[in-house]
């Protein structure tokens, strides 16, 4: 009887387990759907939805861009009929208000699906539970959190965005063994492999907006663009107080991305002239410093921020809060030169006691370069 007993009970467990790994397996596919719109849906969310009946896929669909339908619509309308009864993936809350779009909980009420498996909580204030309460008050089972860390990992910048009122800046940079991100004489190009510039050029797609400062305009001479045909190209911004910049520069040519370049009341008028010609957006922000231009950006509707400077702007940018997130890349180099810069320059601390210790830290090889990535605690 006892023998009995366990038999079924580890049938129940495995059929849970099951059940579980197919939820998993559900979320994950939505967040594959999501990741197609990748950079495009600031301010709002990158969010996929999958509709399953008897064990099968029967609608998907994803958000592409803020103002189009969300991913529950694009999925129910890839279902039809058959949502009837169905279990609806989404990895987040279904919306519960009358935004740029109609809300999908009453979308999913009215098409009739049974229950919904939802990845994460809406911080949206204007949702924030709201979905998954109206849900249920209509009588269908709601499922919160499957593969949540991913879920929320991947719309890190939209939480950001909605709790702290700014986008999440990240900063990222390369350097030598030795902590160099130049030599002495200045040149920076090939401090690390293929697969790690790759990997930066993929990380451009994902981002909103990436900001240089003029010396790395005049140093670098940078495209930022993310170096593939048909996917989303930040916008490129410098911050210049006052335009003292190349007229040759590679970022001036606009055919694969925007430029928009941030300066002072009083800067070089000619240049600014020169610059509108060339289609490139001036705009006077004075004071120009880290924190007003992401506040400016924030109003722009963006969600994440990729800060690709120098040393001096690094420092400042996270002494201002601009900074929340880390990736450094580390090529086994060494260059030496007691002159040769930094990534981040004058923090003013005096003790390691005052250093900033990164938080949820990873570390991963990328071809024979180190990866670190981690979290600056809250600063502003
Ligand atoms: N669940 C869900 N699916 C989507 O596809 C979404 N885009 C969202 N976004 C939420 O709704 C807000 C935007 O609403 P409008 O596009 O203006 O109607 C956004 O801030 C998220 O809270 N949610
Ligand atoms: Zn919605």
């Amino acid at each position: 009887m006892g023998k009995d007993n366990d038999e079924k009970q580890q049938l129940i467990n495995k059929s849970l387990n099951d059940f579980d790994n197919f939820d998993r397996k559900m979320m994950q596919r939505c967040l594959e759907l999501a990741r197609h719109a990748l950079g495009c849906t600031s301010p709002n969310p990158m969010v996929g939805a999958v509709i399953v009946k008897n064990g099968e896929i029967i609608g998907e669909g994803f958000h592409p861009k803020a103002g189009e339908p969300h991913a529950e619509v694009f999925a129910l309308r890839d279902a039809g009929e058959n949502a009837r009864g169905a279990t609806v993936y989404v990895n987040l809350e279904p919306c519960n208000h009358y935004g740029r779009t109609p809300p999908c909980s009453e979308a999913l009420i009215a098409a009739g699906v049974s229950k919904v498996v939802v990845g994460m909580v809406d911080p949206n204030p204007l949702v924030a539970a709201g979905g998954i309460a109206r849900l249920r008050s209509a009588g269908i089972e709601v499922v919160v959190g499957v593969e949540e860390e991913a879920c929320q990992k991947l719309n890190e910048g939209f939480i950001h965005r909605i709790r702290y009122k700014k986008p999440l800046g990240i900063l990222k940079y390369a350097m030598t063994l030795d902590g160099k991100i130049a030599t002495s004489k200045g040149h920076s190009n090939w401090i690390t492999n293929t697969a790690a510039r790759k990997r930066v050029h993929k990380l451009r797609v994902g981002c909103d907006a990436v900001i240089v400062g003029g010396n790395t305009v005049r140093q670098d001479n940078p495209y930022l663009t993310s170096h593939q045909a048909q996917v989303h190209n930040p916008l490129r911004v410098v911050m210049s107080r006052n335009l003292n910049l190349p007229s040759s520069a590679n970022l001036w040519d606009i055919r694969e991305a925007p430029t928009l370049v941030l300066t002072e009341v009083g800067a070089n008028s000619e240049f600014k002239e020169f610059l509108q010609n060339k289609g490139v957006e001036v705009v006077e922000l004075t004071p120009l410093t880290p924190s007003v231009a992401m506040a400016f950006l924030y109003e722009r509707g963006f969600c994440s921020v990729l800060w690709e400077c120098g040393g001096i702007l690094a420092a400042n940018a996270i002494t201002q809060g601009a900074v929340q997130k880390v990736l450094a890349f580390i090529a086994p180099k060494i260059i030496g030169g007691s002159d040769a810069p930094t990534p981040v320059g004058e923090l003013g601390f005096a003790a390691m006691t005052e250093a900033l210790q990164l938080e949820r830290v990873t570390v991963k090889l990328v071809d024979s370069d180190l990866l670190i990535e981690g979290y600056l605690p809250q600063l502003t």
